[in-house]
């Protein structure tokens, strides 16, 4: 049942006593004894201490939904979706509704329990309402598929309320990309352009830019025009995989350029600065935030979210975050869907892919994803799969050692069920969300609880059913039972296969074995010749990757000078604002 309620979690918050009423929409059931839960665990920021629990949250049918834009609404229905899930309401409470974006949010929420449509409603309701065109949200993402899926929900919502959605994954050439994010100025009459300032008059095409940090920085340091001057939303999505690989400072460049510009807070230091960015400059509103002297409101507002985000604070700090609100789902840190079956499957030794085999048919072209523990295995496995014959289910490899134009099209064959069984790696896979995956298989076992997590949780998505099988020799069953206790799951269950359908394999095993052995023969004398054809091109590539390394370092560098030199003149007009009031003050006292 809906009821509104005041939320003891933030009793203790002077802004939100200060907050307008608003409807708060919280389950009837008592949230002390989430933070009574949460004391169980020992997170290592105060922050992360006394989370706010999703699951203390029920869906909420979209009509009863506070401020939701009928249009938004709309476009919502368009997608089949008619309520939002827990963490979705969560969220909308604290953006939309009382807590009004005035916290950065960090959400660890299970795989599947619909954290994109919670970042993604919130900021396109809120820029629904902008005057004019600028790149006001920006979200990364840690790959390009991942980056893709994102964008195709914010271009569901977003056109409905007049927004335009980005992307910036590399997918197509720069240019083209260039040509998508930036609008140059149409000539009017009586409108001179300075023909030195390239960027003058240009304009971003999008207000919303999904993008991985590679391609995001291309564009920061080369595309004239791109600038982060008015961004207002930072979502970091798969945090901890973003956090664990810089990508060259992306993070502190993204932080840094949103923060330095601000044209309303010192409008004269914004004269000083070439046109390196472009030519918009940061038009944000300035006030004192309610309880938090001296934060320039509204800042730029950061979510960063995962199913396994980390506790590191030493990681955490990067994010810069202020004053975090933290939602959990569940006492516990890690989470599996609740829908969620894991069984175990015991092999032989040298025989586990008779066993795969076996499950497969067993699941009957159930949508099935496999992984494996590297790149080279996930090849491997998928070629001697293939050497079995016409088994009536199409295997397919999606791996990083593919080009992005091959991994599209097997993502698309498998998102339409023209093949059903994806054997991948783990590097590709965190976030994919493809409707109808029945199975996840592990192939080999997973070394780490989070990658149990990201590989299960492309199952038993959005509330659905789902099996994750392990394949397992004799010695792993201890340490993978370990492994499942971290997520507080005691429940795998022997997942048995009649030894005379391995049997029944054997022979064409052998022949298969053989085939690959060929294969992966041919496929080494391949490379050796190609790479000694390709020397000369090769070596072009390398110097082109170093002049653009020098041009980025040289960018870089007069990005840095501009910076310290609107530090020193925004210190000098502070400084000027202390001396007028010292004199007032010593006029006063006179
Ligand atoms: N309110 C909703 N009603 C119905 N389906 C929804 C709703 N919200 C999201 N979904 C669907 O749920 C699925 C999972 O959503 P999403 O990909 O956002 O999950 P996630 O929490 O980001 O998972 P992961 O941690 O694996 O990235 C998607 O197919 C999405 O379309």
């Amino acid at each position: 049942m809906w009821k509104v309620a005041e939320s003891p979690l933030f009793g203790c918050c002077k802004e939100t006593q200060e907050q307008p009423e608003i409807p708060i929409l919280l389950r009837s059931s008592a949230m002390e004894v989430a933070t009574e839960q949460k004391k169980t665990s020992v997170p290592v920021l105060p922050w992360m201490r006394n989370p706010v629990d999703n699951s203390f949250y029920e869906e909420c049918p979209l009509n009863f939904l506070p401020f939701l834009d009928p249009r938004l609404e709309a476009a919502l229905c368009n997608m089949g979706i008619t309520s939002l899930f827990p963490v979705q309401v969560a969220v909308w409470q604290e953006t939309i509704g009382p807590g009004s974006f005035e916290r950065d949010i960090c959400i660890n929420s299970p795989t599947g329990s619909g954290k994109t449509l919670a970042y993604a409603l919130p900021i396109v309701q809120t820029l629904s309402t902008r005057a004019i065109k600028y790149l006001r949200a920006l979200v990364v993402l840690p790959t390009r598929d991942l980056a893709m899926q994102v964008k195709e929900v914010f271009a569901s919502l977003a056109p409905a309320v007049g927004l335009s959605v980005g992307l910036a994954v590399g997918q197509s050439s720069i240019a083209d990309e260039i040509s998508e994010l930036i609008k140059k100025p149409t000539p009017e009459a009586g409108i001179c352009f300075d023909s030195e300032d390239f960027s003058f008059g240009l304009r971003s095409s999008v207000d919303i830019l999904v993008a991985t940090p590679g391609r995001l920085m291309d564009h920061i340091y080369n595309t004239k025009g791109f600038t982060l001057d008015h961004l207002c939303y930072l979502v970091v999505d798969e945090t901890d995989r973003l956090l664990r690989e810089a990508y060259q400072s992306w993070l502190p460049t993204v932080l840094q350029l949103a923060h330095t510009h601000n044209q309303t807070l010192y409008p004269d230091a914004s004269s000083i600065l070439s046109p390196t960015f472009g030519s918009l400059k940061t038009i944000r509103r300035f006030g004192v935030e309610r309880g938090f002297k001296a934060k320039p409101y509204p800042r730029l507002m950061k979510m960063v979210l995962s199913a396994t985000l980390t506790q590191d604070p030493s990681k955490l700090a990067q994010l810069d975050l202020h004053h975090p609100l933290f939602l959990t789902t569940g006492p516990r840190r890690y989470q599996l869907p609740e829908q969620l079956k894991s069984l175990k499957v015991i092999c032989e030794p040298k025989l586990k892919p008779l066993y795969l085999l076996v499950l497969l048919e067993t699941l009957q072209g159930e949508k099935c994803i496999v992984f494996t523990s590297s790149v080279e295995s996930t090849h491997r496995l998928c070629t001697l799969l293939n050497f079995f014959g016409d088994r009536q289910i199409k295997f397919k490899e999606y791996s990083r050692l593919q080009r992005q134009t091959i991994r599209s099209k097997t993502l698309r064959a498998f998102r339409s069920g023209e093949i059903q069984v994806l054997v991948s790696s783990d590097a590709m896979t965190r976030g994919m969300d493809v409707e109808g995956v029945k199975n996840v298989i592990n192939y080999d076992m997973p070394a780490y609880i989070k990658t149990y997590i990201h590989r299960a949780g492309r199952t038993a998505r959005a509330g659905q059913t789902g099996c994750c099988f392990t394949l397992l020799l004799k010695d792993e069953v201890k340490r993978f039972k370990k492994l499942l206790q971290k997520a507080d799951n005691n429940s795998c269950p022997v997942y048995s296969i009649p030894s005379e359908s391995i049997e029944s394999l054997r022979s064409l095993y052998t022949t298969a074995l053989e085939k690959l052995k060929e294969s992966i023969e041919s496929e080494k004398h391949r490379k050796r010749k190609l790479t000694k054809t390709r020397t000369p091109g090769a070596s072009l590539a390398g110097m082109i990757d170093e002049q653009m390394k020098k041009k980025n370092e040289a960018l870089r560098e007069k990005i840095k000078a501009e910076e310290d030199m609107l530090m020193r003149e925004m210190e000098r007009q502070q400084m000027a604002v202390v001396d007028r009031r010292m004199v007032e003050l010593a006029m006063l006292e006179s």
